[in-house]
């Protein structure tokens, strides 16, 4: 037995097309969605997810204001940029990339940000909103998992659904998402008695704990969907956090590592600001690009 590959770089390169039209229909009636992103210092990874933002930014016909600026850059001078973003019509999305250098403070920082142009979904306001069911700014990467897992099943509702790891940014509102689709919803984490049978429970296994080959084929659910959140560089190049060798042969279906989630994480940060140029200008949210 052999999984079904969830192929993300051609989910997301048909997203992205969907997303041109609608910018093409946007810009006949004078508004271009525009998306800033912001990426203090010169983290080598950083930059190449930068680079790769600005260029499928442009692709579907947005316009891209990319900021660098040195890692030294007092937190004062980030905040004056965000609040000048904030204030420029031109700019409906911003982006401030992770992580930001130690002596910042991220949580300031990130709820510096209009949660209407917060298309990272990250501001406080914008978890409040999709925890209570209210229309929300949603994170890109579990937007991009919900969009797949949909496509692979359909309904998910009553489907046991695992998601190892906690964050901000991929577990809790990777949660929040699955409930919302009916899901029953475990969060697991380092403490977590027994991982391996509880990931055996699950229908829906959703990975994001930043460990290299770390869900083993034994863990998962003859028939599973298993979504691969995890981006390693190891000496065999990048791997997800799950073993893939080992998990394709249960699961029904698998995501890569590359060729996944990441290419719809990006696909969905397009697909964010699109829907807040729309909200921004009284129009509605694009179809099939919200949950
Ligand atoms: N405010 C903020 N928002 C983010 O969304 C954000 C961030 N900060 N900081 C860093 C992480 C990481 N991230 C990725 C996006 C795409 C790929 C991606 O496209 N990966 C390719 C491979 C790329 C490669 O070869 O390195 C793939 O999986 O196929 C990966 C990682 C967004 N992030």
């Amino acid at each position: 037995m052999s999984a079904t590959l969830i192929d993300g770089k051609a989910f997301a390169a048909g997203l992205r097309t969907r997303i041109a039209t609608e910018v093409a229909a946007m810009k006949a009636q004078g508004i271009t969605p525009g998306l800033a992103v912001v990426l203090v210092g010169e983290d080598p990874a950083s930059q190449v997810y930068v680079r790769s933002k600005g260029k499928q930014t442009l692709e579907v016909g947005m316009n891209s204001y990319e900021h660098k600026l040195p890692a030294e850059t007092p937190e004062a001078d980030l905040l004056a940029l965000i609040e000048r973003l904030n204030a420029d019509p031109a700019v409906n999305g911003i982006l401030v990339q992770l992580p930001l250098p130690a002596h910042m403070d991220e949580e300031a920082v990130i709820n510096a940000i209009l949660p209407e142009k917060d298309v990272d979904g990250f501001t406080v306001l914008n978890v409040g909103r999709l925890a209570t069911g209210q229309k929300a700014m949603v994170p890109c990467t579990p937007l991009g998992c919900l969009m797949m897992l949909r496509e692979h099943l359909g309904s998910l509702s009553g489907k046991n659904a695992v998601v190892i790891g906690r964050s901000n940014i991929v577990g809790k509102p990777m949660a929040q998402l699955l409930l919302r689709d009916s899901a029953t919803v475990t969060i697991a984490h380092s403490r977590t008695q027994d991982l391996p049978g509880l990931c055996r429970t699950a229908d829906i296994l959703v990975a994001a704990v930043g460990r290299a080959n770390f869900v083993k084929g034994d863990w998962v659910k003859p028939g599973a969907t298993v979504i691969d959140v995890g981006i390693n560089r190891t000496d065999d190049g990048l791997v997800g956090d799950v073993d893939f060798a080992e998990a394709e042969q249960v699961a029904g279906a698998i995501t890569p590592v590359p060729g996944g989630v990441g290419p719809m994480t990006i696909a969905c940060l397009l697909a964010n600001t699109l829907t807040a140029t729309a909200r921004a200008n009284g129009l509605p949210d694009p179809e099939g690009l919200t949950p």
